[in-house]
């Protein structure tokens, strides 16, 4: 079957064996250990590979089901792929652990996942947006108080941040309360005491089921029977601590869900004082009790469970992305100044402690420079890397072909690709396709020969140049494209921008005997998890005057 298998990539280059299907758990667990570097497949070779072979489509088998695979780099293939939903689907299967409540918007296809998108996309909203702006800003600023009291109890000028830590917590909070209306605080321990009927608190159940998540995820149902059973030293506690987090959750999210219910059907709160915010969950409530009774609607289990992928979803990869960010400020001040500026114009007499509802919509058009800087940052460290999509019957795509000239320059590698010329790749049914977006943020077809370069202004539009929209595929693209798009992109605009109002953010003071190039390797480091996920992102933070 291998020999068949071969036989099915026809021309396109590549045809090395993978010993392991890319999107299993033993792949995940592997992370970027394997395959190795150079090979095809390897987690961190974004465009090298295809520089290699003079392709942007490459072939490979999966040697334990002979599956032949086609890797992508190509905008104009994959928006085949991402818009030709009959022949390339959503590898579900993949997705299947994250079933945990119930089936949910990422983990379903065809009808089903209709369904579940109906009543998620109202859930994402103008209001939702406004309200994430005004929780930002809020949760920043008990951030920014926490920094100026350790800076004035340590006297000196400069605060280490370590900024995984930091910025998880900020996202977290910000996903809590705008997906939940669950109005936690920054540092506030009564939040931390379970109220009446809960075995835990909000906060802490949230904490704890995401830091239990990928045990809940790795670990067979079998597994907990056994352990509800017997007692497996240091197996037990860990499981027994998981479901504990995931049932306490479970409890919040349905009181939000019944009291979500009741709040729409007394007519919005008018008979009495009520109010509620425009949280991501009172919204799909909302929403689904919209579809009245000729649409089928969510049930609760389906309620809780995309609530929770949105938190999954929604936490992880803002705080990640923006951890890049902040370092990526650190190592050009020239890129921070440009942010300065724009957050000085809208914020003339400095970062606003509150901020109502309005805001959103006044500031976001005045950040169109932070808003390039973030993509900017998910072009060079794409939270997803890579995505693979069954091909449902037999079909073909256009690549291209091309040799490579690299000049190397004082500054930088300037990649020329030359002789491009365009080829067809037939692509058997039973085949997977991998959309590979790590290596086409690193094509320099698309991106231009500086495509290794940090500049946050190729997301800028100018009368000559038009950026390349479908050579971004952070939030991928289509119909299943990210539904938090405009979630992330919103509380991390407000951050960065706040951010650098107030604070200019430094090269830790240990790393500055380091060459540019040195410190660029240690503070942009990153291995894989459940998405990319950055290793020793810390900087200083000195308060400006
Ligand atoms: C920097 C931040 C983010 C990045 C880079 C990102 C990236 C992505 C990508 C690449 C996909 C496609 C996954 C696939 O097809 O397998 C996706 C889907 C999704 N994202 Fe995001 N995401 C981000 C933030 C968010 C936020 C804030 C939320 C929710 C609050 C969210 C919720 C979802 C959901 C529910 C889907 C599945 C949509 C569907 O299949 O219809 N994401 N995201």
């Amino acid at each position: 079957s291998i020999n068949k298998a071969h036989k099915s990539l026809g021309d396109c280059p590549g045809g090395e064996i993978m010993v392991l299907h890319p999107f299993r758990t033993l792949s995940l667990v592997l992370g970027s250990h394997f395959p190795f570097p150079g090979q095809i497949g390897s987690y961190f070779g974004k465009f090298s590979l295809y520089k290699k072979y003079g392709s942007t489509c490459l072939s490979s088998i999966v040697f334990s089901n002979a599956i032949p695979t086609f890797w992508l780099s190509d905008a104009d293939a994959i928006k085949v792929v991402s818009t030709d939903r009959s022949v390339f689907q959503k590898d579900v299967e993949a997705y299947e652990t994250l079933n945990i409540y119930g089936p949910n918007l990422v983990g379903t296809e065809g009808s089903d996942w209709k369904r579940h998108r109906r009543i998620a996309n109202p859930a994402f909203n103008e209001a939702n947006n406004a309200f994430v702006w005004s929780e930002t800003t809020r949760f920043i600023t008990e951030w920014f108080t926490e920094i100026d009291q350790s800076q004035a109890s340590s006297k000196v000028s400069n605060v280490p941040i370590d900024l995984l830590k930091d910025l998880t917590q900020l996202t977290l909070l910000i996903i809590s309360s705008a997906g939940f209306s669950r109005r936690v605080s920054w540092n506030d321990d009564s939040s931390l005491v379970p109220p009446p009927g809960h075995t835990m608190a909000f906060q802490p159940a949230v904490a704890s089921a995401i830091h239990h998540t990928i045990v809940k995820i790795l670990t067979p149902d079998f597994l907990y029977s056994l352990c509800s059973k017997i007692d497996i030293p240091l197996i037990s506690p860990v499981l027994r601590e998981t479901t504990a987090s995931f049932d306490a959750l479970r409890m919040h999210m349905l009181e939000v869900v019944s009291s979500a219910r009741a709040w729409i059907l007394d007519n919005k709160g008018a008979a009495k004082d009520g109010k509620m915010d425009a949280a991501l969950l009172r919204n799909l409530v909302e929403a689904n009790l919209a579809e009245g009774s000729d649409y089928r609607g969510l049930t609760d289990d389906e309620l809780l469970s995309n609530t929770f992928t949105f938190l999954l979803a929604g936490h992880e990869t803002s705080a990640h992305t923006l951890c890049f960010a902040v370092v990526f400020l650190a190592l050009y001040p020239e890129v921070q100044d440009k942010i300065y500026d724009e957050a000085v114009k809208l914020w003339p007499d400095g970062v606003p402690e509150v901020a109502d509802l309005s805001a959103y919509k006044d500031s976001m058009p005045k950040l169109e420079y932070t808003i390039a800087t973030f993509h900017e940052t998910l072009r060079h460290f794409p939270s997803v890397a890579r995505l693979g999509k069954p091909v449902h019957a037999d079909t073909t795509l256009k690549a291209k072909r091309f040799t490579t000239n690299i000049q190397h320059t004082k500054f930088t590698d300037l990649q020329e690709l030359s002789n491009v010329e365009e080829f067809v790749v037939p692509i058997p049914k039973g085949s997977i396709v991998i959309v590979d977006i790590y290596a086409l943020h690193f094509n320099p077809l698309h991106w231009g020969s500086d495509v290794t370069e940090f500049r946050p202004d190729r997301f800028i539009d100018t009368e000559s140049y038009r950026w390349p929209r479908d050579a971004f595929l952070a939030f991928s693209s289509g119909p299943r494209s990210c539904i938090g798009q405009r979630f992330s992109t919103t509380e991390s605009a407000c951050i960065l921008a706040s951010l650098v109002r107030k604070y200019e953010i430094l090269v830790p003071g240990d790393l500055k005997s380091l060459s540019f190039e040195e410190r660029k390797k240690v503070m942009l480091g990153c291995t894989t998890g459940i998405t990319l996920t950055p290793t020793s992102a810390r900087v200083e933070l000195k308060k400006r005057v």
